[in-house]
């Protein structure tokens, strides 16, 4: 439980840009406390001078006096109040800031253990609550003591004896305060933790509506609001209940004191010692001194309220950002996009495995490396990685042979385009949307970037045409629309490096192929990363890497890879629809026959003669690739590499002076290097990122596309795929457990 000495202590810092205010805030309102101190001496002069002097003379002077004095002290306390309220109010903004601004510095590992209801309550209630303390509260205080002070010191000046029994009677009040705070506590703390969970009930349940809809879990979600609101409300009424106690006692309190005061005046005008007028003005500054002191309790238990607010506050920004910008850290731009990184380790804090464990990689500037592997190989740490949303343990990543831990973390971001996985947009306008990358973007370029994306045709249609709100995430788009949008994003920037997160994974077919030429325009001549478990792209890959379990375990060309058993083999097979990816390959015995397609006679390598599942898998790819290249009919501009890079897992640019090995173009694959492959039945390099085409089945007759047109319709029925056979769908990763089998 935090005192208002450590609440203050923690959050004066934030009240920098206003403290001259509040020094004349203080200034105003200890004057206006003054003049309403000595407005109560009044009360003596004027009933003294009616009632001893039998004259009206002192009155007229004292009445004068009184209004003038009353109404200097009200503008003086309208000034001071008006200060102090700008300033607390202002404290309260930037405080909410500033944890925002804290929160947005943190890493997934804080994110992980923090829902985001939960901080959005700390946001919001919680910010609120510490208002309290800070505008009623601290005003209160302000005035409370100051006025407290004054008039106990004016009463103890009028008659001590009688000051002596209000004094006596103080400590009642501090105690009552003090006992009534401690339930109060318990009961703040629970509160605020409950409005967390309420808050976060209903961000999950709102962000999940058409999942909740669906399967008719109305009532589960609201039991489970209503699970943690009724611990909200009990909390709550229990809080404002002991509150409510607070006031009643307070003025038994005060009623008892001032009995006594009038008891024990009346003893002293009857002994001569005091005159009625003398009693009447000690009895006003009575009335004056027990408000602030009543405040001054009640602002124990705001304290005691505030400070569970303050404490959930306080962790939020206490909580350390796991990358931070070194003292001397360089901010110069990255210019090439060179990355390397060396024997890279990385084990998620709490946990004993290793996120990554021992990466090493090169990627020479311009080429396109695709990092790949089955759920949980370690490819999202790499992307966090890279961004440095997390840093390695051990090892290192280098941008342009610089560690990026050298550089600060503002260019090493600038140097890296993320496509995120999910578009990710915000509730604004298309356009606004399209210039969040670079917000100085003139409208010509934000028009650029959406026509490049193969955006601007369905924004012209829109009611606004760029000037669409386009709803929470893009609510009122389709996925691939949603998709170009954050394409058209990342085409505004201009970094040296890409990162495509699952670019195609999860989109349908058709809605793959619209943003693949956009995603070509914007990896060409940069560095890029795709990290995807979709090996759609893997054929224009200077280089696949291949994680299981957070290690590179295989590197190396699509067709290599593809050519020798392992990881890679069987997730291509398992995104073919035809084995499982995250389990061992099943080897049924003995080997069926394997249906071929008459029309496309498949060569196979060795291995899969013996494995009929992977030999089914690798034809019904060949198929796919026979037709994606009657379809694309695009080469990708990527070049070869070098044998010596293939080894050594480094992508090399093509040595001076030689001119780029280019892929073919459509209707011209390359010799397959494998042994005893034709060219017909090779890997061919397609666009950079291709959708799958239709694909002979083994269950049904062979039905390659039809190249004629040597572009697909997008607006045809799909032909059934091997994906749809065994009831899977392309372009998605198939999560299927591998069958135990016979
Ligand atoms: N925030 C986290 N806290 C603890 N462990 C984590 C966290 N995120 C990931 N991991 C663990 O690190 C390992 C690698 O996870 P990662 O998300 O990088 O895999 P992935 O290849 O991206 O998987 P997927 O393809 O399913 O997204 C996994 O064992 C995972 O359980």
């Amino acid at each position: 439980m935090l005192t208002l000495r450590e609440i203050l202590r923690r959050f004066w810092p934030y009240t920098r840009t206003d403290r001259a205010k509040l020094v004349a805030a203080f200034v105003a309102m200890a004057a206006s406390t003054a003049c309403d101190t000595a407005v109560v001496t009044m009360f003596a002069r004027i009933v003294d001078g009616a009632t001893v002097a039998r004259s009206m003379d002192a009155v007229w002077p004292s009445a004068v006096d009184w209004m003038v004095l009353t109404a200097v002290g009200g503008v003086l306390s309208v000034v001071g109040g008006w200060l102090m309220v700008g300033a607390a109010e202002r404290f309260v903004f930037r405080l909410r800031h500033e944890v925002f601004a804290h929160l947005q510095r943190l890493g997934p590992s804080f994110f992980s253990g923090h829902p985001t209801g939960d901080l959005i309550s700390r946001l919001s209630t919680d910010i609120d609550g510490v208002e309290a303390l800070a505008s009623s509260g601290i005003v209160t205080t302000v005035i409370a003591v100051g006025t407290a002070a004054a008039y106990a010191a004016a009463a103890v000046i009028v008659q001590w004896q009688l000051a002596l029994i209000v004094v006596a009677l103080a400590p009642l009040m501090w105690l009552t305060s003090r006992i009534t705070g401690r339930f109060t506590r318990t009961a703040a703390r629970t509160e605020r933790a409950a409005a967390g969970e309420v808050g976060n009930a209903i961000q999950q349940s709102l962000q999940n509506l058409p999942l909740v809809q669906a399967y008719g879990t109305e009532a589960v979600e609201s039991a489970r609001l209503d699970h943690h609101g009724e611990v909200w409300w009990r909390a709550r009424a229990r809080e404002s209940r002991l509150q409510m106690v607070y006031a009643p006692i307070t003025t038994i309190i005060q009623s008892g004191a001032l009995l006594a005061v009038l008891v024990a005046g009346a003893a002293f005008i009857a002994s001569g010692e005091l005159t009625v007028g003398g009693l009447f003005g000690f009895a006003a500054y009575l009335g004056y001194l027990y408000p602030p002191l009543s405040q001054l309790g009640s602002l124990h238990l705001t304290i005691t309220s505030a400070s569970a607010s303050c404490e959930r506050l306080l962790e939020v920004l206490d909580a350390e950002p796991e990358v931070v910008d070194a003292a001397d850290a360089d901010p110069s731009p990255v210019r090439r996009g060179r990355l390397e990184l060396r024997d890279l380790r990385y084990v998620y804090p709490g946990t004993d495995s290793a996120g990554l464990d021992g990466v090493s990689l090169t990627v020479e500037p311009g080429r396109f490396v695709l990092v790949t592997g089955p759920s949980g190989a370690g490819k999202s740490t790499l992307t966090r990685m890279l961004l440095r949303f997390v840093d390695p343990q051990d090892g290192a990543v280098l941008l342009d042979g610089v560690d990026v831990r050298d550089r600060t973390i503002a260019a090493v971001r600038d140097a890296i385009t993320l496509l995120p996985q999910k578009p990710m947009l915000f509730d604004l306008t298309v356009a606004e949307n399209i210039a969040y990358a670079r917000p100085d973007a003139t409208r010509a370029e934000v028009e650029a970037a959406a026509r490049d994306a193969g955006a601007l045709a369905f924004v012209r249609e829109l009611p606004q045409g760029f000037d669409t709100p386009i709803g929470e995430d893009g609510a009122t788009l389709s996925g691939g629309q949603r998709q170009r949008l954050a394409i058209a994003r990342a085409l505004l920037r201009t970094s040296p490096v890409l990162v495509l997160d699952e670019p195609t994974t999860g989109l349908d077919a058709p809605t793959a192929r619209a943003v693949l030429d956009p995603l070509k325009r914007l990896s060409g001549g940069r560095t890029t990363i795709v990290v995807s478990h979709d090996l759609t792209p893997a054929r224009d890959a200077d280089l696949v890497v291949v994680l299981d379990a957070g290690r590179i375990v295989a590197r190396g060309r699509h067709h290599e890879l593809l050519a020798r058993p392992g990881v890679y083999a069987d997730l291509w097979a398992a995104q073919q629809g035809a084995l499982p990816d995250d389990g061992p390959v099943p080897v049924p015995a003995p080997p069926r026959p394997v249906p071929v397609p008459p029309r496309r006679p498949v060569e196979v390598v060795p291995d899969a003669v013996t494995n009929p599942l992977r030999l089914l898998a690798l034809a019904a790819a060949e198929a796919a690739v026979t037709a994606r290249t009657a379809v694309s009919g695009r080469a990708s501009n990527a070049a070869l590499l070098a044998p010596s890079a293939r080894e050594s897992g480094t992508v090399a640019p093509p040595p001076p002076g030689h001119p780029t090995p280019r892929r073919p173009r459509h209707g011209a694959p390359p010799p397959d290097p494998r042994p005893g492959r034709s060219s017909r039945s090779s890997v061919t390099n397609g666009p950079l990122v291709t959708p799958r085409g239709p694909v002979p089945g083994p269950r049904g007759p062979a039905s390659g596309p039809q190249p004629s047109s040597g572009r697909h319709d997008a607006g045809a029925p799909r032909r059934r795929t091997v994906a749809d056979l065994v009831g899977g769908r392309p372009g998605a990763p198939s999560h299927r457990r591998p069958d135990p089998g016979p």
